[in-house]
């Protein structure tokens, strides 16, 4: 079986960025896509990049194999600065850096077989040797079967999965994956990701992947940077970053975190409390730091008070209980403040949105 073993120290980052700057010559001048970009990958991890259209996501995914030279500062991968390599040093590194992509990239005239053994034969890798590997990684990821059909016979998950083996025929340490599930149903993209989180474990390999689906970073990375005009804006574990995100580019790519007020609610709500009965709209949020659940009959005790659910939006990211839940707590008379205090025992933030008299 496959098996990567390099003498490596552990300790040093697999990957350092060091003001990392790309620009290009656009029509109307020239372009800075990248810059200053600081950032350590670490060994064994998936590591997510995202951000709005433009932001320099491929820009920067592509600096990691030297698809695009720096401009400025230096791309370190096992304290190597890349930046440097001649052409030579070039094939070498591509070979420890594997890429997919989102349309795949396979030759239609090839079987799955010859596409995958096709890098092998261009590397002068002996006949017995190429069939060795190539069934290996047919076998990893599943198509055995498929070894003698061409790529126009293939699922686009299945097209993918010949993508990742042939990304891995030279034992790559780091894979990159340029949109590797955006062409694919949601099914085929579960298989994929699943694929992919098990090639990470079982090999050690690092993956630096891009993707504008936030559930795929949600789904198997460990970490995620978000670029913003070509800097980065925000970085972090996935849990944290998307538990409470800090940056208004990351609210937005992850959608409204907090749930609009229904518009019966929403027309009612008044910003002090009224005279007689009235609710008081709560917004207790989970951010995963604390650990604390969103236990329903814990919140309903501390509070004391008829509760009833009115929106809820919870979430496991990375083992960790996430998102909102907006509550509508009855009170007899004036106040609120006292409730607030005990609720905020009991999420990570509360907040009190308002007030609602009883018609
Ligand atoms: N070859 C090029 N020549 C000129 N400008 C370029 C080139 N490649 C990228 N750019 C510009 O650099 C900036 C960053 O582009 P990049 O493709 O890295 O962003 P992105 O975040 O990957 O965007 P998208 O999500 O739309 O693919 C953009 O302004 C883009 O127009």
């Amino acid at each position: 079986m496959f098996s990567f073993n390099r003498d490596i120290s552990l300790d040093l980052p697999h990957i350092r960025l060091q003001g990392l700057g790309k620009a290009y010559q656009g029509s109307k001048g020239p372009v800075q896509a990248l810059q200053g970009i600081d950032l350590d990958i670490r060994r064994g991890e998936v590591f997510g990049i995202i951000g709005r259209s433009g932001a320099g996501k491929s820009s920067l995914i592509r600096t990691l194999n030297r698809l695009e030279k720096p401009s400025s500062g230096q791309v370190v991968i096992d304290d190597e600065d890349i930046g440097a390599f001649d052409t030579r040093q070039l094939v070498l590194l591509r070979r420890r850096v594997g890429m997919i992509f989102q349309h795949f990239n396979l030759m239609s005239a090839k079987t799955v077989w010859q596409n995958v053994a096709l890098p092998l034969k261009v590397a002068g890798v002996p006949r017995a040797e190429i069939e060795r590997k190539v069934s290996e990684l047919l076998d990893l990821v599943g198509l055995a079967e498929k070894r003698d059909a061409y790529p126009a016979q293939l699922s686009g998950g299945q097209k993918q999965r010949v993508g990742i083996a042939r990304a891995l025929v030279h034992q790559p340490e780091i894979l990159l994956c340029d949109e590797a599930t955006s062409a694919l149903d949601p099914e085929s993209t579960q298989a994929i990701l699943a694929l992919l989180r098990d090639i990470n474990r079982r090999l050690g390999l690092t993956i630096v992947l891009i993707t504008h689906e936030m559930g795929v970073i949600r789904e198997i990375c460990d970490r995620v940077v978000v670029l913003e005009r070509g800097r980065v804006v925000e970085q972090g574990e996935v849990w944290r970053v998307f538990g409470d995100p800090q940056h208004e580019v990351t609210r937005t790519l992850l959608g409204t975190l907090r749930h609009e007020l229904p518009d019966d609610l929403s027309a009612r709500l008044r910003g002090q409390p009224g005279e007689g009965a009235h609710d008081l709209l709560l917004d207790l949020h989970f951010t995963g730091a604390s650990g604390r659940e969103p236990d329903l009959l814990a919140i309903a005790q501390a509070l004391g008070t008829r509760v009833s659910l009115v929106h809820g939006g919870i979430d496991r990211i990375q083992g960790r209980a996430q998102g909102h839940l907006l509550l509508s707590a009855t009170l007899a008379g004036p106040g609120g403040l006292d409730l607030l205090e005990r609720a905020r025992g009991l999420a990570d933030k509360a907040e009190v949105l308002g007030y609602v008299a009883h018609a």
